[in-house]
């Protein structure tokens, strides 16, 4: 059997080449996502709907041949499985209502995986079609993430970077959020158990709203919540590898990576290449290529790949993207660098 180039890289192992995968890989740069997103008005339901979700999935495999898919869903799945409601709107990204009690939620954290199924359907479908050399990714938003939109409520800060209203709630009731974090380490540990019962060969905690983050908050919101979760996840029956994307915290990546147990890190673009080397000597990095060079391609896109494999490709390393690939990004450009890489 081929073990996927993604498992050996998350074993420690140097392969001959990185890996490729792109966060973000179905969505709207690709037509044939415009064409079966014009069928699904509500974003939520097209993400419980396991054929369309698969579908969505696969179409980046099929057009690029990348080395992993990623099931397609979202992390504000969770708030709506633990009974805030969620929605999106067009341009406007998502909205939620009102915060359900903690103890409303704690209740329901147990059921998360189910209540979540489709996404496992999604998963089971996905895997069934999937040559045995490409890893199938499963995901969930990392508690404060997931934490930040459902706090947010009317304060509307969604999608800026500082979280303002969700970092005010941790210092003014820390109890609250405290509890709320620890509702979701809970209710995400049965998810990605689910997912892996469904046929995920990696799971990634996407922590999006690590930046701008004072390193005592870091600790309360980021390392210790990613400690419980993977330890809960572990207690749970899952073996599968975890990849944690601490987004936006390059100057702490290296303590992270030493001391929460996942099996790799994934580095966002603003991390410098020196520190992801550092990093790398801890544990496999993913990362790091801006997504804004994709569009603009060229010899700059060109000189940015080639400098990544100069400075990782000595080491266990996924190529990915520092952030989500954009929704205007021309399709030659994400050719242009599988071909770079020798992953096409
Ligand atoms: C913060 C976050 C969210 N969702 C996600 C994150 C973490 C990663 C990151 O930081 O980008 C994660 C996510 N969202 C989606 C995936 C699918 C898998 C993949 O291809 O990577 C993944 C891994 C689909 C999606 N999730 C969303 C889309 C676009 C919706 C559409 O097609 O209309 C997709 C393809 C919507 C979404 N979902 C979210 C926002 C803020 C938005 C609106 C912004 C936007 O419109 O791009 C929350």
């Amino acid at each position: 059997m081929i073990e996927p180039l993604l498992l050996q890289a998350l074993k420690g192992q140097t392969t001959a080449r990185p890996p490729v995968w792109f966060m973000r890989q179905a969505g709207r740069y690709l037509p044939e996502y415009r064409e079966l997103r014009s069928r699904a008005p509500d974003f939520i339901a097209f993400c419980l709907n396991p054929e369309m979700a698969a579908e969505a999935t696969l179409q980046p495999m099929r057009r690029y041949g990348f080395d992993a898919a990623i099931v397609f869903a979202d992390i504000l799945l969770i708030p709506q499985a633990l009974g805030q409601k969620v929605w999106f709107e067009t341009g406007e990204g998502p909205r939620l209502g009102a915060l359900p009690s903690v103890e409303s939620m704690s209740a329901l954290t147990s059921n998360a995986g189910d209540a979540l199924r489709q996404v496992g359907e999604t998963l089971s479908i996905v895997r069934a079609q999937l040559e045995p050399e490409r890893a199938l990714i499963g995901f969930a938003g990392a508690p404060w993430t997931v934490a930040t939109y459902m706090l947010d409520g009317e304060a509307r800060t969604i999608g800026k970077g500082e979280r303002a209203t969700a970092r005010t709630y941790a210092y003014a009731e820390p109890e609250k959020v405290d509890a709320v974090l620890a509702v979701l380490v809970e209710a995400t540990a049965h998810y990605l158990k689910m997912q892996a019962d469904a046929g995920a060969q990696v799971l990634k905690i996407f922590e999006s709203w690590a930046e701008g983050l004072p390193d005592d908050l870091f600790e309360r919101l980021v390392l210790k919540p990613h400690q419980a979760l993977v330890a809960r996840v572990r207690e749970l029956g899952v073996t599968v590898p975890l990849i944690g994307f601490p987004r936006g915290s390059a100057a702490l990546a290296e303590r992270y990576a030493a001391e929460c147990d996942v099996q790799g890190v994934a580095l966002d673009t603003a991390c410098p290449l020196a520190v992801g080397q550092r990093v790398q000597a801890i544990k496999p990095i993913q990362g790091a290529l801006d997504p804004l060079l994709l569009r603009v391609g060229g010899a700059a896109l060109d000189r940015r790949v080639d400098q990544l494999v100069e400075a990782w490709g000595n080491g266990p390393w996924i190529f990915n993207l520092g952030h989500g690939i954009l929704p205007d990004v021309p399709m030659a450009h994400v050719d242009q660098v599988l071909k770079r890489i020798g992953a096409q």
